[in-house]
Order: C-alpha cells, then structure tokens, then sequence
C-alpha cells in the first residue's frame, strides 16, 4: 500500500468521472496568517451527486469547504490561491461578485442557525431582499423548499410560527430549506447533523439523499457511516491535504493510502 509524501503536490482527480463536473479545484492553498492549512487540493465533485469530505480533526475539511463559496473571505488574515472552477469561471477571482456567486453555491453550517424569524420569513428573508415581491411565487417556494427538506407536513399549518421554536432537527432542515429557495447549483454543508439526535439525523440523510437529484452536494462529515451511507465520492483529508479521492465503496473497501485505511478501518473498526 502506498503511503502519502507529505513534499509531494496531491493532484487527483476522477479517472473516468461518469457525469459532469459542477464544481471543482485547481491547486486550492489555504492560509491562515502564516500557517498554510490547505496544500494543493484539487479535487472534482460531479453533478448530481453527494461527496463526503472526512478525515481527522484538523485535517482541514472545513477550510476546504469553506473555501468552495469563499466563507474564508470572512476571515480576518485568510488568503486562498489557486482555482475554483465553476461554470468555466474561477470564482477564486477579484472579478467575482461573491454574493451573486452564493446564490448559485450555497451553504448550511454544523448548528442550525435560523433567524429569530417566522418560518415563512426564514425561507423567503433572501429571495425578498433580492427584490421579490410576487407572493404567489414566495408561497409557492415556501412549500416547494419546505417539501424538499422534508418538513413541510410537520410546519404547514403554523408557517407564521417563529423558528426558533423548532427542534433542532427541524431547524436544520429549514435552513436546508432556506438554502435551497435561492435554488442553488451546489449545496456545501458542514457536518450537518453532527448536533442533532439519530432520529433526526436519519431525517436528515435521508433528506440529502433526495435533494441530490436536484443539487450537487458536498458535505463535511466525521460520521464515517454516515460518509458511507450517503455519499457516492468520498476525499480523504490528511494534515491539510486532499491525499485520497475515489468512489466512495472503493476508498471504504479499497483504500489506496494507508493513512486513509488507518482512519477508515479505525472508524468502522
Ligand atoms: N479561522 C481560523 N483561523 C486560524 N486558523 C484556522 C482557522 N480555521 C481553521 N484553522 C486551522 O486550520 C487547520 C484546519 O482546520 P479545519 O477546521 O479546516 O479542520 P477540520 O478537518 O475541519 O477539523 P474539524 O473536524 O475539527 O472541524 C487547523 O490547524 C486549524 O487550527
């Protein structure tokens, strides 16, 4: 088995990627001041499909992902060089109107963050600063994001009802929900269920695993059953590096890179 050179430049991609690419990276770096966490990635994600980025605590998944929408613009002293391809267009770039570029990749974080809103206002705040005043159209994206993140039958008859008096689970699926109302290309996520309950984690999955027949997915996971149970790709992050990309059943059975089978097999034990 092959063991990883931490010199080396990690460049993979997909043999034969069976669908089209929607997002990938060139050659990502992540700074953090002067401690470079992200060396190199270059990764693919197909359309239509869910891949999973796991590795250990620190290995930089979540500089990674944050990276994919340009969240680590929001860091104070965080510099990111190399590409993000999307659309043929590199979003890494000056050019790029960062917000415009969220409405097409959007984002839901480790714990639900609703507004202090009401449900109805949660799902259209977005669509209504954008100029949306058709409320017909916003009625209908609330049950449509609603029904999609599969809480629709659950909030239908009290959508006036502040968020925040949701369960957790529930309110992860809404900000699912208020996400995909901007009807995004790509949804980013991180760790989306590591705060939630196993039954509202199973909800959850089995939510993503739905959407992906609209979306492009792209999730941050420490739950490697859960990597196992949803995703269709899996990367592998080791000491800020991208070190193992594959289909996920492969690099679960078949890991080519020892650390990746140290960390899986000490997973799944
Ligand atoms: N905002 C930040 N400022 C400075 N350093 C950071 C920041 N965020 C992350 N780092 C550093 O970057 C490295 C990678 O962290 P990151 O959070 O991306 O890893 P991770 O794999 O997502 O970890 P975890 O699974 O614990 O969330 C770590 O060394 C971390 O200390």
């Amino acid at each position: 088995m092959a063991d990883y050179d931490l010199t080396q430049t990690h460049i993979i991609h997909l043999d034969e990627p069976k669908h089209e690419i929607a997002l990938s990276t060139e050659k990502l770096n992540v700074y953090y001041g002067e401690n470079r966490a992200m060396h190199d990635a270059s990764l693919q994600f197909e359309r239509y499909r869910i891949t999973a980025l796991i590795g250990a605590s620190g290995s930089g998944k979540s500089t990674y992902l944050r990276s994919l929408n340009r969240m680590n613009d929001n860091i104070a002293n965080s510099r990111v060089t190399g590409k993000i391809m999307y659309r043929d267009l590199n979003i890494n770039s000056d050019e790029i109107d960062v917000y415009k570029m969220r409405e097409h990749i959007g984002m839901v974080f480790q714990r639900p963050n609703p507004f202090a809103k009401s449900i109805y206002d949660n799902i259209t705040f977005a669509l209504k600063r954008h100029g949306q005043k058709d409320k017909k159209y916003l009625d209908e994206v609330v049950e449509t994001s609603l029904k999609q993140a599969a809480l629709w039958d659950q909030v239908k008859d009290s959508l006036g009802k502040s968020a925040l008096a949701l369960s957790g689970g529930q309110q992860q699926r809404l900000c699912i929900a208020r996400a995909i109302a901007m009807k995004p290309d790509i949804l980013l996520l991180d760790e989306p269920a590591s705060a939630l309950d196993p039954i509202s984690t199973n909800t959850v999955e089995e939510t993503l695993i739905r959407l992906k027949e609209e979306f492009t997915i792209v999730i941050v996971t420490h739950n490697m059953q859960q990597a196992a149970r949803i995703s269709d790709y899996t990367a592998f992050f080791h000491s800020g590096r991208a070190l193992e990309f594959d289909e996920t059943r492969k690099l679960f059975t078949r890991p080519k890179i020892k650390a990746a089978e140290d960390y899986v097999s000490g997973h799944f034990g």
